[in-house]
């Protein structure tokens, strides 16, 4: 079966005060239909550009200089800007971290979901109202009539991001990608709205993308795992491999930075050593040697996947090779 998404080579770069920034680098990834994909990595690996040029919602000074991305057979990134729109908010939906920064101040809940309702489908007012509110209930809110009366910023941060999602599934999407969707919110709201597009994705069957900084938030939500770090995606895997059998030291290293019920209280927290690197252009080997501890003179060389089994590729010769014990 073909798949629901299919991005080949895509390099996105930035404008900077020297030239081009590479910023996401010839990656390669598929999602598939009732699938959920995460990606994950640290701030500024590239994941947010990642989605934006998925979407064609790059600012001017940023651009896909590279590859395709097949959705549904079509190339989105070979689109008119009226095509795409039709696209987005249709068939491809998004959410963000923080939802006071997509939702408009000046108009209530219920014009905004209406609104967004009667553009991309074919109904009377009334009907939209009956859908928006029926959307409002699914989403959890308690009093979806009373909701749809209310401005955002009288909503805690929890109910917002449920009339985002509600925005977001108001035309049955095929795709929604969730960009951070629970890094704003306290950690038993964060809890709840995971548990919620979970649920919602399993009961629609649409796709999903969650991209998050938190792999501890990957394991009861992704069916398979990409790990992204410097524009790359280093490792792939299914959800249960990937926490099992980790093979990069970056996942790894990642891994290790989620406490466990079981951590003894003396436990100190765990942090990677060093930062992401800013840019990445110039660099030939591996984007994490600096700060692997398992580096060789061979990660100074190019690097590509390697498989490790079935639908599991990382970018480690170290691994490959078996020279290190993780
Ligand atoms: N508008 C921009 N102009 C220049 N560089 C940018 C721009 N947006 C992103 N970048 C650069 O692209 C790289 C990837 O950024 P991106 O926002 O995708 O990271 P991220 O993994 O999503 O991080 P975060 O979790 O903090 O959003 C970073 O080095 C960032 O500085």
């Amino acid at each position: 079966m073909p798949h629901l998404l299919e991005v080949q080579g895509l390099t996105t770069v930035f404008a900077g005060d020297y030239g081009k920034n590479i910023s996401v680098d010839h990656i390669d990834f598929h999602v598939d239909k009732g699938e959920v994909v995460c990606i994950v990595g640290e701030s500024g690996c590239g994941k947010s550009v990642t989605s934006l040029s998925i979407m064609g919602l790059l600012r001017k000074d940023g651009a896909v200089m590279n590859g395709s991305v097949l959705f549904d057979g079509k190339n989105l990134l070979s689109m008119t800007e009226k095509e795409l729109d039709q696209v987005r908010g249709n068939e491809i939906t998004m959410i963000f971290q923080d939802p006071l920064t997509s939702l408009n101040p000046v108009f209530t809940v219920g014009n905004q979901i209406v609104e967004s309702i009667r553009r991309h489908m074919h109904l009377s007012k009334e009907d939209a109202k009956m859908r928006a509110e029926q959307l409002l209930l699914k989403v959890g809110m308690p009093d979806a009539r009373g909701t749809m009366r209310k401005y955002p910023h009288t909503l805690s941060g929890g109910m917002r991001q449920r009339v985002m999602i509600a925005m977001a599934l108001s035309c049955n999407p095929k795709l929604l990608i969730a960009d951070e969707p629970t890094t704003a919110l306290d950690v038993t709201i964060q809890a709840q709205i995971m548990k919620l597009l979970k649920e919602l994705q399993e009961e629609t069957g649409m796709s999903m993308i969650l991209i998050t900084h938190d792999i501890g938030l990957v394991a009861s939500t992704a069916d398979r795992v990409l790990v992204m770090y410097a524009g790359q995606i280093i490792e792939e895997a299914p959800v249960k491999e990937l926490f099992e059998n980790p093979k990069h030291p970056y996942t790894r290293a990642l891994l290790d930075t989620v406490p466990t019920i079981r951590d003894s209280a003396d436990r100190q927290l765990i942090s990677i050593p060093g930062m992401v690197p800013e840019s990445y252009d110039d660099r030939t080997g591996c984007r994490f040697a600096d700060r692997c501890k398992y580096r060789r003179p061979e990660c100074d060389n190019p690097q590509k996947d390697y498989g490790f089994g079935v639908n599991h590729k990382a970018k480690c010769v170290v691994m490959k090779e078996g020279g290190i014990m993780l």
